[in-house]
């Protein structure tokens, strides 16, 4: 049973890790009119990718700007190497950002632009040759150093600035959207590189994605924000497996979740009754059901769906199912033996599968 999970009570404020390089206390920004982020607390350690994830909206871009210096702090503390950075200029705060807006230099070209910071730094030319060829080749651009910026593509234009970026080896990594308008396959294979390329430097990342898949294969541990605030921080593993809320688990793309009463392990829900984790306690609760909790069987009785319409996922297919009673339902099936669409189906659940989260949000 070491897949039955209960939500963390903690889950909002996951264990600090030891050794902080970038500490934030009771951040809070304001802009006119608006609150971007509530008094948000936040530690990463020392040579730690952490990624924040989140809505349209939700922060994460102020965040990233409260800690490189771009943004005002109304209120609350950004430390970087235990130094408190009130009124510390961008410049000398040691981060290094890749930010959406962040432009090129037009005037130069792609050579001169990843040199940039190594030349401000008066690192010595031929070693500042060498660490431009070796970061073009890093972002897919060998030998790229003469040609002119105007003459690249958006996704090319991205890669110096992640270059540029990465080339003075900065002690805090800031990086919003890295990947952004990459295709799949190149953004792939960077993350990839990327982790290793991190681990080697022992940068520390702060990173902003929209793409889940990418901070979860980036990232030591993730930070989901809601509204200004964080609504779950924890390795990749716990916040896939323990969402802390409704919330977080609808936004990781969780779609069966429901109310339910629990009596004695068994859930009363829209669907019917369902099995949960033998901890469970009795009483009001919401519940997620994991796609692969949703089996499909031929037994006598079990209650009945519709297959609306399937989804090939790589591994497997996702079936949308019309159930006779409750919501849609999401199912995970095995490529060779997923029904048709049109097909009725018995449904069957496993408690291992089903996540008890808390009832009501305090949002
Ligand atoms: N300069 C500004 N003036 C006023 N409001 C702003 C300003 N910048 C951001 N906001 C607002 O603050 C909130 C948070 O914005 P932020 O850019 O941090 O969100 P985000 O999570 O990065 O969003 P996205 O994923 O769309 O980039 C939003 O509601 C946004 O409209």
């Amino acid at each position: 049973m070491d897949r039955v999970v209960e939500a963390v009570p903690d889950g909002r404020s996951a264990g600090a890790p030891a050794a902080a390089l970038l500490s934030l206390d009771g951040v809070t920004v304001r802009y006119p009119g608006h609150t971007a982020l509530h008094g948000v607390a936040l530690d990463v350690a020392e040579h730690e990718t952490v990624c924040v994830l989140g809505p349209s909206g939700s922060g994460k871009s102020t965040l990233l700007r409260a800690v490189a210096g771009l943004t005002d702090v109304a209120s609350g503390t950004v430390r970087i190497a235990g130094g408190d950075q009130a009124g510390v200029p961008t410049h000398r705060r040691g981060v290094g950002l890749m930010f959406q807006d962040h432009q090129l230099f037009p005037q130069r070209d792609v050579g001169g632009n990843v040199a940039f910071g190594l030349r401000m730094r008066r690192v010595p030319r031929p070693e500042v040759q060498r660490r431009v060829a070796e970061l073009l080749d890093l972002v897919g651009l060998p030998g790229a150093q003469r040609r002119r910026v105007d003459s690249l593509s958006g996704g090319e234009q991205q890669r110096v600035a992640l270059a540029r970026a990465l080339a003075p080896r900065p002690a805090v990594l800031m990086l919003d959207e890295p990947l952004g308008q990459l295709d799949r396959h190149l953004r792939e294979r960077l993350v990839v590189e990327l982790r290793e390329l991190f681990r080697e430097l022992g940068t520390t990342v702060l990173a902003v994605t929209h793409d889940q898949g990418e901070a979860f294969a980036l990232a030591d541990r993730v930070v989901v924000m809601r509204e200004g605030r964080i609504a779950q921080v924890g390795s990749p593993v716990e916040v896939w497996r323990r969402p802390a809320d409704d919330f977080v688990a609808g936004f990781l793309g969780f779609r069966n979740l429901t109310d339910a009463t629990v009596a004695r392990g068994v859930a009363d829900t829209p669907w019917g009754e369902l099995p949960v984790p033998a901890a469970t306690r009795d009483g009001r609760h919401r519940l997620l059901v994991r796609p692969s909790g949703v089996r499909l069987t031929a037994a006598e009785g079990a209650p009945r769906a519709t297959v609306r319409a399937r989804t090939f996922r790589g591994d497997h297919v996702l079936l949308h199912l019309a159930p006779e009673r409750g919501p849609a339902l999401e199912a995970a099936c095995a490529l060779g033996e997923a029904p048709a669409e049109g097909d009725t189906v018995g449904l069957a659940f496993d408690p291992s599968e089903v996540v008890v989260l808390p009832i009501a949000s305090d949002w």
